[in-house]
Protein backbone atom coordinates (compact mmCIF):
# COMPACT_ATOMS: atom_id res chain seq x y z
CA UNK A 1 0.00 0.00 0.00
CA UNK A 2 1.41 3.40 -1.04
CA UNK A 3 0.67 5.75 2.10
CA UNK A 4 0.32 9.51 0.97
CA UNK A 5 3.46 11.71 1.71
CA UNK A 6 1.90 14.71 3.20
CA UNK A 7 4.01 17.49 4.58
CA UNK A 8 2.51 20.48 6.18
CA UNK A 9 4.24 24.07 6.07
CA UNK A 10 3.19 26.11 8.59
CA UNK A 11 4.29 29.95 7.36
CA UNK A 12 2.73 33.24 7.30
CA UNK A 13 4.86 34.52 4.77
CA UNK A 14 2.82 34.64 1.92
CA UNK A 15 5.70 34.49 -0.33
CA UNK A 16 7.62 31.69 1.91
CA UNK A 17 4.45 29.79 1.85
CA UNK A 18 4.30 30.18 -2.06
CA UNK A 19 7.94 28.98 -2.44
CA UNK A 20 8.13 25.96 -0.38
CA UNK A 21 4.32 24.71 -2.04
CA UNK A 22 6.24 24.53 -5.43
CA UNK A 23 9.92 23.88 -4.09
CA UNK A 24 9.54 19.65 -3.52
CA UNK A 25 7.91 16.85 -6.04
CA UNK A 26 6.96 13.63 -3.96
CA UNK A 27 4.81 15.21 -1.25
CA UNK A 28 1.15 16.61 -0.41
CA UNK A 29 1.65 19.76 0.03
CA UNK A 30 -0.60 21.31 2.96
CA UNK A 31 0.23 24.81 4.08
CA UNK A 32 -1.43 27.07 7.49
CA UNK A 33 -0.59 30.62 7.98
CA UNK A 34 -1.20 30.23 12.05
CA UNK A 35 -1.58 27.74 14.87
CA UNK A 36 -5.43 27.15 14.66
CA UNK A 37 -5.29 26.24 10.76
CA UNK A 38 -2.00 24.13 11.21
CA UNK A 39 -3.96 22.37 13.92
CA UNK A 40 -6.98 21.84 12.32
CA UNK A 41 -5.15 20.78 8.65
CA UNK A 42 -3.08 18.23 11.50
CA UNK A 43 -6.18 16.63 12.61
CA UNK A 44 -7.62 16.12 9.09
CA UNK A 45 -4.84 15.24 7.33
CA UNK A 46 -2.41 13.88 10.11
CA UNK A 47 0.84 15.10 7.66
CA UNK A 48 4.25 12.93 8.96
CA UNK A 49 6.08 15.97 8.46
CA UNK A 50 5.58 19.64 9.46
CA UNK A 51 7.71 22.29 9.22
CA UNK A 52 6.76 24.65 11.66
CA UNK A 53 7.93 28.99 11.60
CA UNK A 54 8.30 30.05 15.35
CA UNK A 55 7.39 33.52 14.46
CA UNK A 56 3.66 33.19 13.85
CA UNK A 57 0.76 35.77 14.50
CA UNK A 58 -0.54 37.22 16.95
CA UNK A 59 3.38 37.16 17.87
CA UNK A 60 5.34 37.33 14.27
CA UNK A 61 8.34 38.74 15.53
CA UNK A 62 8.68 36.43 18.84
CA UNK A 63 8.48 32.90 19.33
CA UNK A 64 5.64 32.29 21.95
CA UNK A 65 3.02 31.34 19.25
CA UNK A 66 5.39 28.87 17.56
CA UNK A 67 6.08 27.40 20.97
CA UNK A 68 2.45 26.68 21.37
CA UNK A 69 2.14 25.43 18.04
CA UNK A 70 4.65 23.06 18.99
CA UNK A 71 3.82 21.63 22.15
CA UNK A 72 0.14 21.59 20.50
CA UNK A 73 1.64 19.41 17.73
CA UNK A 74 3.65 16.79 20.48
CA UNK A 75 0.29 16.44 22.39
CA UNK A 76 -1.97 15.58 19.26
CA UNK A 77 0.31 13.88 16.52
CA UNK A 78 3.68 12.54 18.71
CA UNK A 79 4.88 10.99 15.87
CA UNK A 80 5.31 13.55 13.83
CA UNK A 81 8.27 14.79 12.72
CA UNK A 82 8.31 18.70 13.33
CA UNK A 83 11.48 20.84 11.75
CA UNK A 84 11.52 23.88 13.14
CA UNK A 85 12.54 27.55 11.28
CA UNK A 86 14.51 29.99 13.26
CA UNK A 87 15.88 33.62 12.36
CA UNK A 88 19.35 34.27 11.98
CA UNK A 89 21.26 33.94 15.38
CA UNK A 90 18.33 32.27 17.05
CA UNK A 91 20.34 29.22 18.40
CA UNK A 92 18.78 29.60 21.43
CA UNK A 93 14.98 29.11 20.43
CA UNK A 94 16.71 26.19 18.11
CA UNK A 95 18.16 24.23 21.03
CA UNK A 96 15.01 24.56 23.48
CA UNK A 97 12.84 23.36 20.20
CA UNK A 98 14.57 20.25 20.05
CA UNK A 99 14.43 20.01 23.90
CA UNK A 100 10.76 20.29 23.87
CA UNK A 101 10.34 17.60 20.90
CA UNK A 102 11.20 19.57 17.45
CA UNK A 103 12.88 16.39 15.54
CA UNK A 104 15.22 19.42 13.73
CA UNK A 105 16.06 22.79 13.14
CA UNK A 106 16.96 24.76 9.62
CA UNK A 107 18.00 28.69 10.18
CA UNK A 108 16.28 31.06 7.82
CA UNK A 109 16.88 32.93 5.33
CA UNK A 110 15.71 29.23 3.81
CA UNK A 111 18.23 27.34 1.48
CA UNK A 112 15.33 25.07 -0.12
CA UNK A 113 18.23 22.37 -1.16
CA UNK A 114 19.21 22.09 2.14
CA UNK A 115 15.56 22.08 3.70
CA UNK A 116 14.76 19.48 1.25
CA UNK A 117 17.41 17.03 2.43
CA UNK A 118 16.16 17.71 5.84
CA UNK A 119 12.39 16.99 5.23
CA UNK A 120 13.25 13.64 3.18
CA UNK A 121 15.31 12.05 5.89
CA UNK A 122 12.40 13.50 8.57
CA UNK A 123 10.29 10.98 5.74
CA UNK A 124 12.46 8.37 6.07
CA UNK A 125 12.79 8.30 9.61
CA UNK A 126 9.34 8.47 10.23
CA UNK A 127 8.10 5.52 8.00
CA UNK A 128 10.94 3.72 9.58
CA UNK A 129 9.32 4.29 12.82
CA UNK A 130 5.71 3.57 11.88
CA UNK A 131 7.08 0.35 10.44
CA UNK A 132 8.60 -0.84 14.16
CA UNK A 133 5.91 0.16 16.13
CA UNK A 134 3.94 -2.09 13.52
CA UNK A 135 5.86 -5.10 14.32
CA UNK A 136 6.32 -4.29 18.28
CA UNK A 137 2.52 -4.14 18.64
CA UNK A 138 2.72 -7.60 16.58
CA UNK A 139 5.15 -8.86 18.62
CA UNK A 140 2.91 -8.38 21.11
CA UNK A 141 5.08 -7.26 23.82
CA UNK A 142 5.05 -3.26 24.18
CA UNK A 143 1.64 -1.18 23.67
CA UNK A 144 -0.69 -3.83 25.06
CA UNK A 145 -2.49 -0.55 26.20
CA UNK A 146 -1.58 3.18 24.94
CA UNK A 147 2.16 3.77 25.49
CA UNK A 148 2.84 1.24 27.85
CA UNK A 149 5.59 -0.59 27.68
CA UNK A 150 6.26 -3.84 30.10
CA UNK A 151 6.81 -7.54 29.61
CA UNK A 152 5.40 -8.17 33.88
CA UNK A 153 2.48 -10.34 34.36
CA UNK A 154 1.87 -7.94 37.22
CA UNK A 155 1.84 -4.94 35.14
CA UNK A 156 -0.06 -6.71 32.12
CA UNK A 157 -2.43 -7.53 34.65
CA UNK A 158 -3.45 -4.42 36.00
CA UNK A 159 -3.60 -3.04 31.71
CA UNK A 160 -6.03 -6.06 30.74
CA UNK A 161 -8.26 -4.71 33.93
CA UNK A 162 -8.16 -1.41 32.61
CA UNK A 163 -8.75 -2.44 29.13
CA UNK A 164 -11.62 -4.51 30.47
CA UNK A 165 -12.94 -1.26 32.85
CA UNK A 166 -12.46 1.25 29.68
CA UNK A 167 -15.44 0.60 28.23
CA UNK A 168 -17.92 0.51 31.14
CA UNK A 169 -19.07 3.77 32.68
CA UNK A 170 -17.60 3.69 36.38
CA UNK A 171 -15.03 5.57 38.25
CA UNK A 172 -11.44 4.47 38.63
CA UNK A 173 -8.99 5.50 41.56
CA UNK A 174 -5.36 4.59 40.23
CA UNK A 175 -3.22 3.81 42.91
CA UNK A 176 -0.02 3.73 42.79
CA UNK A 177 4.18 5.53 43.93
CA UNK A 178 5.44 8.81 41.89
CA UNK A 179 6.50 7.76 38.25
CA UNK A 180 4.52 3.92 38.05
CA UNK A 181 2.74 5.51 35.19
CA UNK A 182 -0.48 6.54 36.73
CA UNK A 183 -1.03 9.63 33.98
CA UNK A 184 0.10 6.96 31.16
CA UNK A 185 -2.54 4.70 32.16
CA UNK A 186 -4.96 7.21 32.51
CA UNK A 187 -4.86 8.15 29.16
CA UNK A 188 -4.52 3.99 28.19
CA UNK A 189 -7.98 3.78 29.76
CA UNK A 190 -9.61 6.64 28.06
CA UNK A 191 -8.16 5.73 24.69
CA UNK A 192 -10.02 2.26 25.05
CA UNK A 193 -12.99 3.67 26.30
CA UNK A 194 -13.69 5.30 22.81
CA UNK A 195 -15.18 8.10 24.25
CA UNK A 196 -15.28 10.72 21.64
CA UNK A 197 -14.63 14.04 23.89
CA UNK A 198 -11.29 15.17 25.24
CA UNK A 199 -8.54 14.14 27.93
CA UNK A 200 -8.63 16.63 30.11
CA UNK A 201 -6.13 15.86 33.17
CA UNK A 202 -5.35 18.58 36.18
CA UNK A 203 -2.79 18.08 38.88
CA UNK A 204 -4.64 18.69 42.05
CA UNK A 205 -1.11 18.86 43.83
CA UNK A 206 0.43 21.29 41.36
CA UNK A 207 -2.09 23.90 42.02
CA UNK A 208 -2.37 26.54 44.72
CA UNK A 209 -5.84 25.91 47.03
CA UNK A 210 -6.59 29.08 46.09
CA UNK A 211 -6.89 28.55 42.72
CA UNK A 212 -8.17 24.87 42.09
CA UNK A 213 -11.83 25.65 42.68
CA UNK A 214 -11.69 28.28 40.07
CA UNK A 215 -9.61 25.99 38.00
CA UNK A 216 -12.10 22.66 38.29
CA UNK A 217 -15.58 24.43 38.26
CA UNK A 218 -14.36 27.82 36.11
CA UNK A 219 -15.46 31.08 37.02
CA UNK A 220 -17.90 34.24 35.34
CA UNK A 221 -16.61 37.08 34.57
CA UNK A 222 -16.08 39.57 37.41
CA UNK A 223 -16.22 36.45 39.63
CA UNK A 224 -12.96 38.04 42.15
CA UNK A 225 -10.82 40.46 41.37
CA UNK A 226 -8.84 39.37 38.83
CA UNK A 227 -11.86 37.44 36.73
CA UNK A 228 -11.18 39.30 33.68
CA UNK A 229 -12.93 36.93 31.86
CA UNK A 230 -15.47 34.13 31.67
CA UNK A 231 -13.59 30.74 31.87
CA UNK A 232 -14.70 27.19 31.58
CA UNK A 233 -13.67 24.69 34.31
CA UNK A 234 -11.74 21.62 33.61
CA UNK A 235 -14.70 19.65 34.70
CA UNK A 236 -16.95 21.28 32.01
CA UNK A 237 -14.29 20.82 29.53
CA UNK A 238 -14.19 17.61 29.70
CA UNK A 239 -18.06 16.80 28.77
CA UNK A 240 -17.75 13.96 26.60
CA UNK A 241 -14.57 12.58 27.53
CA UNK A 242 -12.57 11.55 30.26
CA UNK A 243 -11.87 13.92 33.33
CA UNK A 244 -8.54 12.61 35.22
CA UNK A 245 -7.85 14.11 38.25
CA UNK A 246 -4.34 13.80 39.43
CA UNK A 247 -3.37 13.27 42.81
CA UNK A 248 -6.59 14.07 44.70
CA UNK A 249 -5.09 13.47 48.01
CA UNK A 250 -4.47 16.68 47.82
CA UNK A 251 -7.76 18.35 47.46
CA UNK A 252 -9.30 20.05 50.27
CA UNK A 253 -11.71 19.34 52.04
CA UNK A 254 -13.99 22.35 51.54
CA UNK A 255 -13.44 21.41 47.87
CA UNK A 256 -14.12 17.66 48.33
CA UNK A 257 -17.49 18.27 49.12
CA UNK A 258 -18.41 20.70 45.88
CA UNK A 259 -16.63 17.98 43.85
CA UNK A 260 -18.86 14.92 45.50
CA UNK A 261 -22.30 17.66 44.51
CA UNK A 262 -21.16 17.36 40.89
CA UNK A 263 -20.27 13.72 41.09
CA UNK A 264 -24.15 13.21 42.59
CA UNK A 265 -25.77 15.86 40.64
CA UNK A 266 -23.54 15.63 37.41
CA UNK A 267 -23.79 19.65 36.69
CA UNK A 268 -21.25 22.62 37.62
CA UNK A 269 -21.67 25.53 38.54
CA UNK A 270 -19.18 28.32 37.90
CA UNK A 271 -17.82 30.52 40.50
CA UNK A 272 -20.05 33.80 40.26
CA UNK A 273 -22.43 31.94 37.86
CA UNK A 274 -26.60 31.13 38.40
CA UNK A 275 -27.03 28.76 36.33
CA UNK A 276 -26.25 24.76 36.59
CA UNK A 277 -24.47 23.47 33.42
CA UNK A 278 -24.88 19.57 32.76
CA UNK A 279 -21.74 17.78 32.13
CA UNK A 280 -21.13 14.41 31.22
CA UNK A 281 -17.82 13.19 31.58
CA UNK A 282 -15.67 10.09 32.65
CA UNK A 283 -13.82 10.44 35.81
CA UNK A 284 -10.28 8.87 36.23
CA UNK A 285 -8.60 9.92 39.55
CA UNK A 286 -4.92 8.67 41.51
CA UNK A 287 -2.81 9.35 44.42
CA UNK A 288 0.14 8.11 45.56
CA UNK A 289 -0.61 8.68 49.11
CA UNK A 290 -2.42 6.15 51.25
CA UNK A 291 -6.06 7.19 50.63
CA UNK A 292 -7.64 4.29 53.13
CA UNK A 293 -5.63 5.59 55.93
CA UNK A 294 -6.78 9.41 54.52
CA UNK A 295 -10.38 8.21 54.81
CA UNK A 296 -9.73 6.76 58.22
CA UNK A 297 -8.46 9.96 59.79
CA UNK A 298 -11.14 12.28 58.21
CA UNK A 299 -8.59 14.43 56.05
CA UNK A 300 -10.45 12.30 53.04
CA UNK A 301 -14.14 11.88 52.58
CA UNK A 302 -15.83 8.61 52.82
CA UNK A 303 -18.61 9.33 50.53
CA UNK A 304 -16.24 10.87 47.90
CA UNK A 305 -14.29 7.85 48.02
CA UNK A 306 -16.61 5.62 47.58
CA UNK A 307 -17.69 7.61 44.06
CA UNK A 308 -14.64 7.93 43.13
CA UNK A 309 -13.35 4.08 43.75
CA UNK A 310 -15.33 2.10 41.95
CA UNK A 311 -12.85 0.23 40.32
CA UNK A 312 -9.45 0.53 42.31
CA UNK A 313 -7.09 -0.33 40.43
CA UNK A 314 -2.74 -0.79 41.97
CA UNK A 315 0.42 -0.30 40.27
CA UNK A 316 2.98 -2.15 41.05
CA UNK A 317 6.28 0.16 41.54
CA UNK A 318 8.91 -0.81 38.96
CA UNK A 319 11.21 -3.19 41.52
CA UNK A 320 7.68 -5.26 41.49
CA UNK A 321 7.97 -5.98 37.96
CA UNK A 322 11.13 -8.23 37.58
CA UNK A 323 12.57 -7.45 34.42
CA UNK A 324 10.70 -4.45 33.14
CA UNK A 325 13.88 -2.30 34.14
CA UNK A 326 16.22 -3.33 31.59
CA UNK A 327 13.06 -3.34 29.19
CA UNK A 328 12.37 0.03 29.99
CA UNK A 329 15.63 1.08 29.65
CA UNK A 330 16.07 -0.13 25.87
CA UNK A 331 12.93 1.47 25.12
CA UNK A 332 13.98 5.14 26.34
CA UNK A 333 17.80 4.47 24.90
CA UNK A 334 16.31 3.98 21.47
CA UNK A 335 13.87 6.92 22.01
CA UNK A 336 16.25 9.47 23.66
CA UNK A 337 18.78 8.65 21.41
CA UNK A 338 17.12 9.12 18.13
CA UNK A 339 15.22 12.10 19.21
CA UNK A 340 18.68 13.74 20.02
CA UNK A 341 19.98 12.12 17.40
CA UNK A 342 22.91 10.88 19.29
CA UNK A 343 24.66 7.36 18.11
CA UNK A 344 24.36 5.49 21.39
CA UNK A 345 23.17 2.07 20.49
CA UNK A 346 23.12 -0.10 23.82
CA UNK A 347 24.04 -0.38 27.39
CA UNK A 348 27.43 -2.18 28.77
CA UNK A 349 26.82 -5.75 30.82
CA UNK A 350 27.54 -3.44 34.05
CA UNK A 351 24.83 -1.24 33.22
CA UNK A 352 22.68 -3.63 32.91
CA UNK A 353 23.49 -5.18 35.87
CA UNK A 354 23.33 -2.01 37.82
CA UNK A 355 19.43 -1.00 36.29
CA UNK A 356 18.23 -4.62 37.10
CA UNK A 357 19.89 -4.19 40.90
CA UNK A 358 18.75 -0.43 41.52
CA UNK A 359 15.56 0.23 43.55
CA UNK A 360 14.54 2.64 41.31
CA UNK A 361 12.53 3.85 44.84
CA UNK A 362 11.28 7.15 41.68
CA UNK A 363 10.30 4.46 39.25
CA UNK A 364 9.52 4.77 35.60
CA UNK A 365 10.21 8.60 35.78
CA UNK A 366 13.94 7.78 37.58
CA UNK A 367 14.80 5.25 34.77
CA UNK A 368 13.42 7.69 32.49
CA UNK A 369 15.58 10.84 33.20
CA UNK A 370 18.50 8.29 34.11
CA UNK A 371 18.80 6.92 30.99
CA UNK A 372 18.01 10.22 28.73
CA UNK A 373 21.09 11.81 30.78
CA UNK A 374 23.32 8.88 29.95
CA UNK A 375 22.06 9.10 26.55
CA UNK A 376 23.71 12.72 26.36
CA UNK A 377 26.50 11.63 28.43
CA UNK A 378 28.06 8.56 26.94
CA UNK A 379 31.13 8.83 25.23
CA UNK A 380 30.83 6.00 23.43
CA UNK A 381 28.10 3.70 21.66
CA UNK A 382 27.55 2.30 24.63
CA UNK A 383 25.98 3.44 27.90
CA UNK A 384 28.16 2.57 31.19
CA UNK A 385 27.10 2.45 34.81
CA UNK A 386 28.68 5.43 35.12
CA UNK A 387 26.91 7.29 32.87
CA UNK A 388 24.01 6.64 34.84
CA UNK A 389 25.45 7.41 37.92
CA UNK A 390 24.86 3.79 39.29
CA UNK A 391 28.26 2.43 39.62
CA UNK A 392 29.03 2.84 43.37
CA UNK A 393 25.75 0.87 43.84
CA UNK A 394 26.74 -1.74 41.07
CA UNK A 395 30.14 -2.06 42.85
CA UNK A 396 29.19 -2.44 46.65
CA UNK A 397 26.87 -5.81 45.65
CA UNK A 398 27.89 -8.46 48.16
CA UNK A 399 28.27 -11.81 46.48
CA UNK A 400 27.73 -14.35 49.03
CA UNK A 401 24.11 -15.22 49.30
CA UNK A 402 22.96 -14.05 52.88
CA UNK A 403 25.17 -10.61 52.41
CA UNK A 404 22.81 -10.57 49.10
CA UNK A 405 19.85 -11.14 50.31
CA UNK A 406 20.41 -9.22 53.29
CA UNK A 407 21.60 -5.96 50.77
CA UNK A 408 18.11 -6.69 48.96
CA UNK A 409 15.93 -6.64 51.97
CA UNK A 410 17.46 -3.44 53.59
CA UNK A 411 17.30 -2.00 50.27
CA UNK A 412 13.41 -2.73 49.87
CA UNK A 413 12.50 -1.80 53.27
CA UNK A 414 14.01 1.49 53.03
CA UNK A 415 12.47 2.05 50.11
CA UNK A 416 8.94 1.32 51.22
CA UNK A 417 9.50 3.52 54.04
CA UNK A 418 10.79 6.23 52.27
CA UNK A 419 7.47 5.81 50.39
CA UNK A 420 4.93 5.73 53.14
CA UNK A 421 6.50 8.06 54.60
CA UNK A 422 7.96 6.73 57.55
CA UNK A 423 4.26 5.09 58.42
CA UNK A 424 4.93 1.14 59.47
CA UNK A 425 1.48 -0.06 58.52
CA UNK A 426 2.08 1.67 55.22
CA UNK A 427 5.30 0.23 54.45
CA UNK A 428 4.42 -3.03 55.70
CA UNK A 429 1.63 -3.04 53.09
CA UNK A 430 3.58 -1.96 50.52
CA UNK A 431 6.13 -5.01 51.39
CA UNK A 432 3.15 -7.37 51.20
CA UNK A 433 4.27 -8.75 55.07
CA UNK A 434 2.71 -8.14 58.51
CA UNK A 435 3.80 -5.65 60.63
CA UNK A 436 5.60 -7.82 63.45
CA UNK A 437 7.74 -9.12 60.47
CA UNK A 438 8.43 -6.08 59.31
CA UNK A 439 9.48 -4.73 63.04
CA UNK A 440 11.52 -7.82 63.78
CA UNK A 441 13.64 -7.12 60.31
CA UNK A 442 14.01 -3.17 61.64
CA UNK A 443 15.39 -4.66 64.58
CA UNK A 444 18.09 -7.44 63.09
CA UNK A 445 18.95 -4.73 60.32
CA UNK A 446 18.98 -1.79 62.87
CA UNK A 447 16.49 0.55 60.82
CA UNK A 448 14.85 3.30 61.81
CA UNK A 449 11.66 4.33 60.53
N1 LIG B 1 5.09 1.34 31.37
C1 LIG B 1 5.52 2.47 30.78
N2 LIG B 1 5.93 2.45 29.52
C2 LIG B 1 6.44 3.56 28.93
N3 LIG B 1 6.57 4.74 29.53
C3 LIG B 1 6.16 4.83 30.79
C4 LIG B 1 5.60 3.71 31.49
N4 LIG B 1 5.28 4.09 32.72
C5 LIG B 1 5.62 5.38 32.83
N5 LIG B 1 6.15 5.85 31.67
C6 LIG B 1 6.71 7.20 31.46
O1 LIG B 1 7.28 7.59 32.70
C7 LIG B 1 6.98 8.93 33.03
C8 LIG B 1 6.18 8.99 34.32
O2 LIG B 1 4.89 8.43 34.13
P1 LIG B 1 3.54 9.12 34.69
O3 LIG B 1 3.64 10.62 34.57
O4 LIG B 1 2.41 8.46 34.05
O5 LIG B 1 3.67 8.69 36.21
P2 LIG B 1 2.74 9.09 37.43
O6 LIG B 1 2.57 7.86 38.23
O7 LIG B 1 1.53 9.81 36.93
O8 LIG B 1 3.70 10.07 38.19
P3 LIG B 1 3.31 11.21 39.27
O9 LIG B 1 2.51 10.56 40.33
O10 LIG B 1 4.66 11.66 39.75
O11 LIG B 1 2.57 12.25 38.49
C9 LIG B 1 6.25 9.47 31.82
O12 LIG B 1 7.20 10.09 30.98
C10 LIG B 1 5.67 8.25 31.14
O13 LIG B 1 5.53 8.45 29.77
Amino acid sequence: MNIPRKLLIVEDDTGLQRQLRWAYDGYDILVAADRESALTQLRAEEPQVVTLDLGLPPDPDGVKEGFAALEDIRRLAPDTKVIVATGHGERDSALRAIAQGAWDFYQKPIDIDALGVIVERAFHVHAIEAENRRLAARAGIENPLGGIVTASPEMLKVTRMIERVAGADVSVLLLGASGTGKEVLARGLYEASGRIGGFVAINCAAIPETLLESELFGHEKGAFTGAVKTTPGKIEMAHGGTLFLDEIGDVPLPLQVKLLRFLQERVVERIGGRKPIAVDTRIVCATHQDIDAMVAEGSFREDLYYRLAEIVVTIPSLAERPGDSVLLARHFLRHHADRMRRPVTGFTADALAAIDGWGWPGNVRELENRVKRAVIMADGKQVTAADLDLSDDAQDDPINLKAVREAADRKAIRHALSRAHGNISGTARLLGISRPTLYDLMKNYDLQP
